[in-house]
């Protein structure tokens, strides 16, 4: 089942059109990430979803309810981590969660019993201090345990890695992926190794539009090319070698990092490798390195965006 399903949602701020007939879906317990460059429209999905802001058309369900502008009815299943969360930063995290309880009504022992437990899941157990002096991991670790304080179906975290160093950013992850059993995550990012790291499912906003969507591993198989890299041991082997099999691949570019080496993309693998490997031979040329290269998400992401 589907816990959240995006229907041909379009918003426009003026002449400016953010979303143009979005559609996605985010299955049950799984972590969904939700990518798009700076400014694609992700915040304003997600505010759309929340119920805090309203679309021109389109229709949002939760839970297989209705989302109306407005009213926080479905907002019941769903547990939101803005991307800049604000605290009361006087207070000890037990005690700001026991307030966050107190205000949704929850009874005194179940929320202590459970603001231990999610205090816990985000190592912040010990962290008996005001938040006033937390890092910025731990106040979003902060923020996950208080919306996830009551049980949501849907957690949806906005861009909930983006101001954190790497360790920071693998804590966070960490914890999201450990959630997914009890809840469902959907995450925005422009990270694409943060998805890579986690996520089961993706959608790609670009242009107003979803671009693609799906399961990461068949997006992966069905959209992107793999590719071959060659490191020459001089220069005039790799000039010789480019000459030689320019008609070979369709993607042929050079490594930014390493100026002796080159990358070859073509859709069939096998001949791009048997004819690689004949033009080496046949010119006596040694490589340094030759290896077949995976697509990464980030090639698939930088071939839709730069279109
Ligand atoms: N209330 C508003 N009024 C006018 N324009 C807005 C409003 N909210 C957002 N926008 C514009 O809509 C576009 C999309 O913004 P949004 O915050 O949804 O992007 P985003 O994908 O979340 O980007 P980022 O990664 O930078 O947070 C931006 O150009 C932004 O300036």
């Amino acid at each position: 089942m589907n816990i959240l399903e995006v229907n041909e949602v379009s918003k426009a701020f003026g002449k400016q059109v953010i979303l143009d007939g979005v559609n996605f879906h985010v299955p049950e317990h799984s972590v969904f990430g939700f990518l798009g460059q700076n400014g694609a429209g992700k915040t304003t999905t997600m505010k759309i979803i929340l119920g805090l802001l309203q679309a021109d058309q389109g229709v949002v369900m939760v839970n297989g309810e209705r989302v109306t502008y407005g009213q926080t009815k479905t907002n019941r299943y769903i547990g939101y981590l803005p991307d800049v969360p604000e605290f009361y930063g006087y207070m000890k995290p037990l005690e700001y969660l026991a307030l966050c309880g107190e205000i949704t009504g929850m009874k005194k022992n179940e929320c202590k019993l459970r603001t231990e437990e999610l205090l816990d899941l985000v190592g912040l157990e010990k962290a008996n201090k005001k938040i006033a002096g937390f890092s910025r991991g731990m106040k979003q670790r902060l923020g996950i345990a208080q919306a996830l304080l009551s049980e949501p179906k849907l957690l949806v975290c906005d861009e909930p890695t983006s101001a954190l160093d790497p360790i920071g950013r693998k804590e966070i992850l960490d914890i999201l992926y450990k959630v997914k059993d009890k809840t469902t995550v959907m995450f925005s990012t422009h990270i694409l190794s943060d998805v890579e790291r986690i996520c089961d499912n993706i959608a790609l906003i670009h242009q107003g539009k979803i671009q693609m969507q799906g399961d990461l591993v068949t997006i992966k198989t069905n959209h992107a090319k793999e590719g071959i890299e060659i490191e020459f041991s001089k220069i005039e082997d790799l000039k010789r070698f480019q000459k030689e099999a320019k008609d070979l691949a369709n993607v042929f570019k050079g490594k930014e990092d390493s100026p002796l080496a080159i990358e070859l993309k073509a859709s069939n693998m096998n001949e791009l490798s048997k004819v690689s490997l004949q033009i080496l031979a046949q010119n006596d040329i040694v490589p340094v390195k030759f290896m077949c290269v995976k697509p990464t998400l980030e090639d698939l992401f930088m071939e839709i965006v730069k279109e």
